[in-house]
């Protein structure tokens, strides 16, 4: 039967050069090649078939889980891919699994924080897996608190060796992912003691299961800890607790970049700052941005597709009814967060340079720009998946009745996804941490300390803490120059109040903790700041391609201008702009809904997702939406019977128990 585009009138309204914006998106014309050739060797695969995962019990769900990941290990090997196609064939497989964490914090933490004869003996292993790593630094009684730690590693001068031990239950390692039921070995933080005294929290590699027979080694306890929110989504991993009891490694296991044990017991700390024991998860933060837009992206080609084939109301003269994309509420609530998709793409660019670019120093023993790397991924990584796990609900709620079925794909995206907003620092404590930066950087203000980076726009302090926006009219809301200044000076002032409100506590940390709130608010402001801007430079960069500079325009326009309306309360009462330029603002924003409506379905295809990522029929390229969801109702296990189990026990008694009574 021929294929029909239902959609096909959508795409004919496009105003720019679709297949160029394919390739903004992915970064370049190469990856954009990667990422396609991957995903259709991947969706092409009945090996990496998805659409049953829901249905799944755990101990299936997780077989399935081990023998895709054996099998596109097979494939990356028989295939020759690089890392770049393997992180791609990854990421269309679509599960998390075990080999996330042995590749995406084992290996990079033992680069990190590895010497160069640990790189030799543990990378070659891990590098052909014939080790298999997780990264198990939370414990029961703490995560956030990193310092808090209680597993302790105490050196035995007698064998050269650590003994590594809980002393307590809530020393419990828990959480780590690949730990429960299939790592051989892993990275733990534990605390580092010597001769009685507690240097702090250092990193030790640890063999936990036999390499033969895969029983846990003698001294250690462990397991998976139990079912995670949703169904199939994160219950491919084995999240998992550890315990050991007194448990010796050799004192070459421990990370020695940062800090080392002498044969005859003496702590030496290298000139390293000791925060690169927290470096595994800068980079971490760094990647988990680039995927907050992966999935915010995927759940608005799915809302943005099915928005443009669900009528409802407004038919004329029996003509059909109107597609619930042209609906103002609609758009208003989709349209930003198309808009946030593109942002968090182009932000994520420009953080990967920036890890790369530190990493680069700290390679050179330059560390001056560690901690502008810290706030950075620590704050975006908090702004884009808080932003991303509320867009994917939105999306949901975007698409009716229908998103709710597990069908639409967004149940399981979000239960997938909204665990990004704890793992890898929780968003509040992340945002905190932003805050610290931002308080020491205005306490250098006026000290003539030239500002760099991301707090640049702070030296013109003077100018920011009493301008008020010059805008005029609608048009001029679409100004970088006029953007720009509104989000610095909202950002500057939030952070100023902060400052000065923090001077009047008794001491500064009481006042940090009073002001909390109001800091978490300050730092938000200046991760937008920095997300606003990385768009217009990404703008003003080279952008080939027909129309697709005015598209990328309406965008980063809407993106900036829906967090101002958000937002009003702190552009106004920080006195940046009045209410007769919100005004205008918002009417600005009404005419760039406008103007995006008709490249709306356009500017989803050029993510180039295919039907088998999206893993959604309200999604599908062909919109042939009603067919497909009837079909597919069908295939639930419960329509197996026409009469269902449990009738014959539970229901038909109680018809008969009715008819009784009926008969009294
Ligand atoms: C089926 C499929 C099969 C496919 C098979 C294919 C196979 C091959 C394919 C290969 C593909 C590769 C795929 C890779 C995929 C990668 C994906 C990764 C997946 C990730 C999953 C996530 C899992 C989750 C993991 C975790 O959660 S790990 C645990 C994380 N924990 C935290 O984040 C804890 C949060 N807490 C903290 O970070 C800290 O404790 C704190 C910062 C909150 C506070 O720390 P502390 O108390 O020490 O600090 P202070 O506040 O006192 O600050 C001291 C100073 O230090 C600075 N600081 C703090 N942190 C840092 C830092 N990180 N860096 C630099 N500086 C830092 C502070 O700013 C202070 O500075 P100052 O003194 O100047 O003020
Ligand atoms: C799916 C998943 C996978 C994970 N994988 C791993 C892994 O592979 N390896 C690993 O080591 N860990 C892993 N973790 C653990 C994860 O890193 C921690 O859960 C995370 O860092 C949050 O720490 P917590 O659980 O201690 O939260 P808590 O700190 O207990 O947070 C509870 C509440 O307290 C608030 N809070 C805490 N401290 C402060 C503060 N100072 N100021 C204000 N509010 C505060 C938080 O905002 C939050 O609302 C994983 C977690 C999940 C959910």
């Amino acid at each position: 039967m021929e294929e029909v585009d239902h959609l096909a009138h959508e795409r004919n309204k496009a105003q720019f050069d679709v297949e160029a914006m394919k390739i903004v998106w992915a970064g370049s014309r190469h990856a954009f090649e990667v990422s396609d050739r991957m995903s259709r060797l991947v969706a092409s695969d009945p090996a990496f078939r998805k659409d049953n995962r829901a249905t799944l019990s755990r101990k299936e769900l997780f077989k399935n889980t081990l023998r895709k990941a054996a099998y596109a290990w097979k494939r990356i090997v028989e295939l020759h891919l690089s890392e770049e196609e393997a992180s791609k064939l990854r990421f269309f497989v679509d599960e998390p699994a075990y080999t996330d964490l042995h590749w995406g914090m084992f290996v990079p933490a033992i680069k990190g924080q590895g010497t160069d004869e640990q790189h030799q003996k543990w990378l070659t292993l891990a590098y052909k897996m014939q080790i298999i790593g997780c990264y198990a630094q939370t414990e029961l009684g703490h995560g956030s608190n990193v310092q808090g730690l209680e597993t302790t590693a105490t050196f035995d001068p007698k064998s050269d060796e650590f003994i590594i031990h809980s002393p307590t239950l809530t020393s419990s390692k828990w959480w780590p992912g690949g730990l429960g039921k299939v790592s051989t070995h892993a990275v733990i933080y534990a605390r580092l003691i010597i001769d009685g005294r507690d240097h702090g929290v250092h990193g030790f590699i640890v063999q936990l299961r036999s390499l033969d027979d895969h029983l846990p080694l003698p001294g250690i306890t462990i397991g998976d800890i139990g079912m995670k929110f949703g169904n199939g989504a994160y219950n491919t991993m084995d999240n998992g607790v550890l315990q050991f009891n007194h448990v010796r490694i050799p004192r070459n296991q421990m990370l020695m970049r940062v800090s080392q044990v002498t044969r005859e017991g003496k702590y030496v700390q290298s000139d390293v700052p000791r925060q690169l024991v927290y470096g595994t998860m800068v980079y971490v933060r760094q990647t988990i941005v680039s995927d907050a837009s992966s999935a915010l992206s995927r759940a608005v080609c799915v809302a943005v597709r099915y928005s443009a084939v669900r009528r409802q109301f407004g038919s004329q003269d029996g003509g059909p009814e109107t597609q619930v994309i042209d609906y103002k509420t609609q758009q208003s609530r989709l349209f930003p967060l198309l808009a946030s998709a593109y942002a968090f793409r182009f932000v994520g660019e420009w953080l990967k340079w920036l890890y790369m670019d530190v990493t680069k120093r700290l390679q050179a023993n330059e560390f001056s720009t560690l901690p502008e790397a810290h706030a950075c991924t620590a704050g975006l990584k908090s702004l884009t998946t808080t932003a991303t796990a509320d867009g994917i609900e939105e999306c949901r709620k975007l698409c009716g009745g229908h998103g709710y079925l597990c069908s639409s794909g967004l149940p399981e995206l979000f239960a997938v996804y909204v665990p990004a907003c704890t793992y890898e620092g929780d968003n509040t404590v992340l945002l905190l941490q932003v805050a610290r930066f931002l308080m020491k950087t205005v306490s250098q203000l006026g000290s003539g300390k030239q500002l760099v980076g991301t707090t640049a726009y702070m030296q013109r302090a003077e100018h920011l803490m009493q301008c008020t926006s010059d805008v005029r009219s609608a048009e001029d809301w679409l100004k970088p120059s006029f953007i720009l200044e509104a989000f610095e000076a909202r950002a500057l002032r939030l952070a100023v109040t902060c400052a000065k409100n923090i001077s009047k506590a008794p001491n500064p940390e009481e006042g940090f903790s009073q002001l909390s709130p109001d800091l978490a608010e300050a730092a938000v402001a200046h991760c937008q700041l920095i997300v606003v801007s990385k768009f217009i430079d990404k703008i003003q960069g080279d952008i080939d391609g027909m129309g697709l500079k005015e598209q990328l325009q309406a965008l980063c326009g809407i993106y900036a201008l829906s967090l101002l309306h958000k937002h009003l309360g702190e552009f106004l009462s920080t006195g940046c702009i009045t209410p007769k330029q919100a005004a205008l603002a918002n009417e600005k924003l009404r005419s760039l809904y406008a103007k995006v409506r008709p490249n709306a379905v356009a500017l989803v295809d050029a993510f180039n997702y295919t039907d088998h990522f999206l893993g959604s029929i309200l999604g599908r390229y062909d919109g042939n939406v009603y067919p497909k969801l009837y079909e597919e109702a069908w295939k639930d296990p419960l329509n197996d019977s026409v009469v269902p189990d449990g009738y014959h026990e539970y229901v038909r008694p109680l018809l008969k128990q009715q008819l009784r009574t009926a008969k009294l």
